[in-house]
């Protein structure tokens, strides 16, 4: 599992681990690690020319203990000090005893910083780390126009400077890095887009803080061995019943579609039998015979572990709400999430788990779209809190929230091919499929987005996918997954 924390915890684990620690050995163990990862990127040190950005604090610090080192290994290291009197003097005596050259960047303009940066082999962003709020200010911002026309490789210390560490946002201007070397634990916005896209490839290094951060962490990504452990891997004495039935109320007759798709995802999740209830029974068995189908109502169509309710509904409010009053799990997506009764959702008393995407989710929230996706992280938690229900926010990176708190899941094998018509509703069925077979909520949302995103990326290969062809390929996700 990846876990990432605020700041306000990373500050507090490193006061404590400070106080064991002889001063300065965690910005040691920072700027070594630094150092390296610089070292590795540029492929070697001796000759190569390093541009540092330094801000005010100790992110500049760092910055400047990692330059003194690659100088040392013969790099031609030159540091730009956008702070010259509030810039952190052990840093700048190690820079300048090592044979670094320092430009103010106040008083000699920022010409001559531009001029470097032009010729540099790598720029390390030391602007501002978990101490920034906001965007760029004004004397950085042509600093970063330069880096971004010399289209210079970028290093950033921590985070890029001028995102959000908490929370993903983008205030601003923000440094573009190929590469980000981050300290003891991720963040939260290295994880979260729009901040994650800043980030490049994110290289975390030890500096001793596991051992002080408390659990859980404010947010958690599964890896390959976490959703492996989660599968439902059915056992000898499985039966059809016993693996999960999951019942599928979607599709109109005006989109028959959606329930086809959601039906397709639900057959890999992992249930032993897949019910479809609505006016789309003949398109299903057309297309899967395996399917049970009812054109009753949900409550008539047989036992059930799970329902998963909404995808191509249109208007039927009436399905919504006598699926809300199953006391099995529900997954709610697309039209459902419109026509399901907030009241209703909190009362009950089994799992619900909803999945809109950020104009759904704008809409339940009452605010535009565009304030979902810049706070990606806010929004989800308050639609949980709001609904009682585990929310699964789609998207490039997908989150998940338990109305109770606890981690924030973040899901980051999507890829931008997913952003296809019906490619939600096949997540649907696999993610009720996967409730079902007996997982929480919370994991079935994100044990479902992982495979998901997994099959389009597996699916896609870098060309365009449609539903169908992620839906054919969860089966690859698992096997992958699985390494079988
Ligand atoms: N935690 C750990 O375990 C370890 C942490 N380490 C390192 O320390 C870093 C945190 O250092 P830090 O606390 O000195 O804060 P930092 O990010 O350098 O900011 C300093 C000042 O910048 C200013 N400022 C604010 N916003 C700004 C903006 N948008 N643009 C420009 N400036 C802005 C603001 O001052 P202001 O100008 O507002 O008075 C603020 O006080 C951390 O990211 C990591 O690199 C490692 O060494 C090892 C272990
Ligand atoms: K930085």
């Amino acid at each position: 599992m990846r876990t990432a924390y605020g700041v306000e915890t990373v500050r507090a684990a490193e006061r404590e681990l400070m106080a064991r620690l002889p001063e300065g050995v965690l910005m040691q163990r920072a700027a070594a690690g630094l150092a390296v990862a610089c070292g590795r990127l540029m492929g070697r040190v001796y000759g190569r020319r390093v541009v540092l950005l330094v801000g005010s604090g100790d992110n500049g610090g760092d910055a400047l203990y990692a330059g003194a080192r690659l100088a040392r290994r013969g790099a031609g290291v030159t540091a730009v000090l956008l702070a010259p009197e509030r810039t952190h003097a052990g840093g700048l005596a190690a820079l300048r005893g090592a044979g670094g050259t320092v430009i103010s960047g106040s008083s000699s303009g920022s010409s001559g910083a531009e001029v470097a940066i032009r010729r540099a082999d790598l720029v390390v962003d030391g602007i501002v780390g978990i101490g920034g709020r906001g965007g760029l200010r004004a004397d950085a911002l042509p600093l970063a126009e330069a880096v971004r026309e010399a289209r210079v490789a970028v290093v950033a210390v921590d985070l890029p400077s001028g995102v959000d560490a908490d929370s993903g946002e983008v205030n601003g201007e923000a440094l573009r890095a190929d590469l980000t070397v981050t300290f003891g634990t991720h963040k939260p916005g290295l994880l979260i887009d729009p901040a994650r896209e800043y980030a490049g490839t994110v290289r975390l290094v030890d500096i001793g803080l596991g051992e002080v951060l408390p659990e859980p962490a404010e947010l958690e990504a599964l890896q390959h061995a976490d959703v492996a452990r989660l599968l439902p891997v059915p056992g000898v004495e499985s039966d059809k019943y016993r693996r999960g039935v999951v019942g599928i109320a979607a599709g109109s007759a005006r989109y028959p579609g959606a329930a086809v798709l959601a039906v397709a995802g639900a057959l890999r999740g992992g249930a032993g039998a897949v019910r479809y209830v609505g006016p789309a029974a003949d398109a299903v068995i057309a297309r899967f015979p395996e399917v049970l189908v009812s054109d009753q109502g949900p409550h008539k169509a047989g036992r059930v572990q799970a329902w998963v309710v909404g995808p191509g509904a249109g208007e039927d409010a009436a399905t919504v709400a006598e699926v809300l009053g199953a006391d099995v799990p529900v997954l709610i997506d697309a039209d459902g999430l419109r026509l399901a009764d907030r009241e209703a959702v909190r009362r009950r008393g089994a799992p619900t788990l909803m999945t809109p995407h950020a104009g759904e989710a704008a809409a339940l929230l009452g605010v535009a779209r565009a304030e979902v996706e810049g706070a990606r992280l806010s929004a989800v938690r308050e639609l949980a809190a709001r609904y009682g229900a585990t929310v699964l926010l789609k998207g490039s990176t997908t989150l998940v929230a338990d109305p109770a708190g606890g981690a924030v899941r973040v899901n980051a094998t999507g890829t931008g091919w997913l952003a296809t018509a019906g490619s939600g509703d096949v997540l649907s069925g696999l993610g009720g499929s996967l409730l079902a077979a007996g997982l929480t909520a919370l994991d079935a949302g994100s044990v479902g987005a992982y495979l998901h995103g997994l099959a389009g990326r597996l699916a896609s290969e870098g060309a365009p996918v449609g539903a169908q062809d992620v839906a054919e390929g969860v089966g690859r996700a698992w096997r992958n997954v699985r390494g079988v």
